[in-house]
């Protein structure tokens, strides 16, 4: 009874309530690149709060899925293909995850377009190249927060804060006597896309969404609407 407040809170939250931009999946284009890269630029130009974060899911040798939020660092959108770029640690949960079932989703939501797009498809590392030039593109302080610690591992049970501290500290020190220094495990992924999908949400009475799926076969883009 004690969080009935916040549960009746919960029940009055509106989503989709916002004017919504319209979508007609008639006037689509044949292939889901250049509708993702309009998606994302009415969200750039909209201000929409941090588009380039994305939820990502992966799943270990048993199934067994997660989830978490990364940037978007970049896509690929050539001869159809539909790549999307991002970049971690190899032993991390993901990372590892990655090895095991190199398979993957990613979610975005633009709650000011009610829009949300998901692709799924195999995951790719880069080479080593690729993950450099990635890393040594970053500022000096995310540069020292990627050689704090490893992710995902556990902190020690007593002191975690502290220990925390003097692993940043020397990963400061690795930086700056290297500025070229790159963690081992720094990896640059692609999910190139064999299925992307488009929901437009609707906030009119009818709530008339409308959701578009564009399936990969061999170099070829099919795309079908689906119920909402
Ligand atoms: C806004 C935001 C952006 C993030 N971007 C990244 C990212 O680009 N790469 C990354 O490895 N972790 C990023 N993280 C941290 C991940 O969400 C996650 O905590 C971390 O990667 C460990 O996940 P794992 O244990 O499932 O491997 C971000 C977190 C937030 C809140």
């Amino acid at each position: 009874m004690e969080y009935e407040a916040l549960r009746e809170r919960l029940r009055r939250t509106p989503a989709l309530a916002a004017p919504l931009p319209a979508f007609d999946p008639r006037q689509a284009p044949p292939e889901p690149g250049p509708l993702f890269a309009d998606w994302l630029t009415d969200a750039l130009d909209d201000a929409v709060p941090e588009p380039h974060v994305m939820t990502l899911s992966t799943a270990d040798a048993a199934g067994r899925p997660s989830s978490r939020v990364l940037m978007l660092r970049g896509f690929e959108l050539d001869a159809g293909a539909l790549g999307f770029v991002f970049a971690s640690e190899a032993a991390s949960r993901k990372g590892r995850e990655l090895t095991a079932n190199p398979h993957a989703a990613l979610n975005w939501y633009w709650p000011r377009h009610g829009r949300q797009i998901r692709a799924t498809g195999p995951v790719t590392a880069l080479d080593r190249q690729a993950a450099c030039e990635d890393f040594l593109g970053r500022s000096e302080p995310s540069r020292a927060a990627g050689f704090t610690g490893l992710m995902s591992a556990e902190l020690p049970d007593t002191d975690a804060y502290s220990a925390y501290q003097r692993a940043r500290a020397h990963a400061r020190e690795i930086v700056s006597a290297d500025p070229r220094a790159v963690p081992d495990g720094h990896t640059v992924y692609v999910l190139r896309a064999d299925e992307a999908e488009f929901f437009q949400g609707d906030s009119g009475p009818d709530r008339f969404h409308r959701r578009l799926r564009y399936v990969r076969e061999g170099e070829r883009w099919t795309r079908r609407m689906l119920w909402p």
